[in-house]
């Protein structure tokens, strides 16, 4: 299994280029599912969970190839009705096969996704939804078992407890642009990454207004087609190494940034000191060097709030400027796995509830740390590139799902990072030993 070592301390420089969004990519990759025509999908980011996916689809008798590292065909002349437990269980996103598989094949089986460490992930709204359409829904035996053979469009109503639902919108979309008759989603998300869902399926001859907007309507077609498509640069990416500046007083150009897609995070770093120069649509320049910044408090919420996949990163960056910090989460009450691992290497971090109370500013030092999730293992990652010492991060496949080369890009900016074999690492730090 590989590790990444960083050894902290040094100053960062230069220019990082941005992927395509793993969380727009998935459900694309879910919505060529809807037609028998190639889909060209480009832009796509090298991940795990892109290939989980592109394994998923083959096993469900769609033509995947890969026609050059970032740019993926998809037939799927045919699809199964099945998608079983041990495809479904590796990436919870699967659970957008749903909308496309009853949409396309009229019934469709699909496991039940497991359970995620960052907390109770329901699906209830989805199947709400579905339901709406006239689709049979029914749970057996870890399945959702849906049936439909006489869905028409309904009015779906998405708000639940913690907001709309991300996922959830893509799949009621998926479902309703093949399903005869209007829909209306109410309290939709309005996240980039379902933006660009839309825009995807609008190019495939699919009928939705209100695109962006918590109400989108969507006339059912008989049949999509194919398209050739680009997906949208990566913000929770681009966040991330902005506050990989931050967090190391650096001045870095974060290329394919879109300024317009991250307010809530821009404004919440101004208002911690950090300047920032809007270089162009798709650009960001982080001047970390010449930053003196000051505790903020953070409440993560749906977009355009401060999104939640950008809090482990932040409370990084929180733990190192003086003074007390609170940062609230809104999204998933319980997503804190990557505190006691910040305690570790220093951090003073206490939670309270569905808060995180940072008393910022003690320095930190470097530790064998173990990253629990996707969002945890990037935190971990910044906060070594400012201790003292080293840092090993070990179970980086998480990391794996949703960064491409983050390793490799952090190095090319001047960090001392470099990903190991665990055999390489000293036997007293490692917990697979
Ligand atoms: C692949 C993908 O795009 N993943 C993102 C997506 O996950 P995902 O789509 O799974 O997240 P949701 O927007 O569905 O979840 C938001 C909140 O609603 C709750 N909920 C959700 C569905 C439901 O049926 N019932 C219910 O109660 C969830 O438990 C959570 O508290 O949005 C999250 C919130 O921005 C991000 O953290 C994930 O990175
Ligand atoms: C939680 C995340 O992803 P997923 O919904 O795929 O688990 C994430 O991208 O931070």
């Amino acid at each position: 299994m590989d590790v990444v070592r960083i050894r902290g301390g040094r100053r960062l420089a230069g220019t990082v280029e941005i992927g395509g969004a793993k969380n727009a990519c998935l459900p694309i990759f879910s919505a060529c599912l809807l037609t028998a025509e190639p889909v060209t999908i480009r832009n796509v980011p090298d991940l795990s969970d892109v290939r989980f996916m592109a394994d998923i689809l083959e096993r469900l008798g769609a033509t995947v190839e890969r026609l050059d590292p970032h740019t993926w065909r998809i037939t799927a002349a045919q699809v199964a009705t099945r998608a079983p437990y041990d495809l479904v269980r590796k990436m919870r996103a699967s659970v957008c096969l749903m909308g496309p598989m009853v949409a396309r094949m009229k019934r469709a089986e699909v496991s039940l996704p497991g359970g995620c460490v960052i907390g109770p992930r329901p699906i209830d709204l989805h199947l709400k939804g579905l339901s709406k359409l006239n689709c049979g829904v029914e749970i057996e035996a870890g399945y959702v078992k849906l049936d439909g053979s006489r869905m028409r469009g309904g009015e779906v109503f998405l708000g639940g407890r913690h907001g709309s639902t991300v996922t959830g919108t893509a799949n009621i979309l998926m479902a309703a642009v093949l399903t005869p008759g209007r829909t209306r989603i109410d309290s939709a998300a309005c996240e980039p990454e379902v933006v660009d869902l839309c825009r995807l399926l609008i190019s495939m001859g699919a009928k939705i207004e209100g695109v962006g907007s918590h109400a989108i309507h969507i006339e059912g077609v008989e049949a999509l087609h194919g398209a050739d498509y680009s997906v949208l640069h990566d913000r929770i990416e681009a966040g991330t190494y902005l506050l990989a500046g931050a967090i190391t007083h650096s001045d870095i150009t974060v290329k394919g940034a879109q300024a317009e897609h991250m307010a809530a995070f821009l404004d919440k770093l101004s208002e911690a000191g950090l300047v920032f120069e809007i270089v162009d649509a798709a650009t960001i320049r982080v001047r970390g060097d010449q930053s003196d910044l000051r505790p903020v408090d953070v409440i993560t919420l749906p977009h355009p709030g401060f999104p939640t996949d950008l809090q482990a990163q932040t409370c990084a960056l929180l733990a190192l400027i003086p003074g007390l910090s609170i940062v609230t989460e809104r999204v998933y009450p319980n997503r804190f796995m990557h505190v006691p691992e910040l305690g570790r290497m220093g951090a003073d971090i206490s939670i309270e509830g569905p808060s995180a109370v940072i008393k910022g500013g003690r320095p930190l030092s470097g530790a064998p740390v173990m990253a629990s999730d996707l969002r945890a293992s990037a935190a971990l990652i910044l906060a070594g590139l400012a201790a003292s010492g080293e840092t090993w991060v070990q179970r980086i496949y998480h990391l794996d799902r949703g960064y491409e080369k983050f390793d490799e890009k952090l190095a090319s900016l001047g960090a001392d990072v470099a990903r190991l074999s665990d055999t390489e690492m000293p036997k007293d730090l490692s917990v697979e030993a």
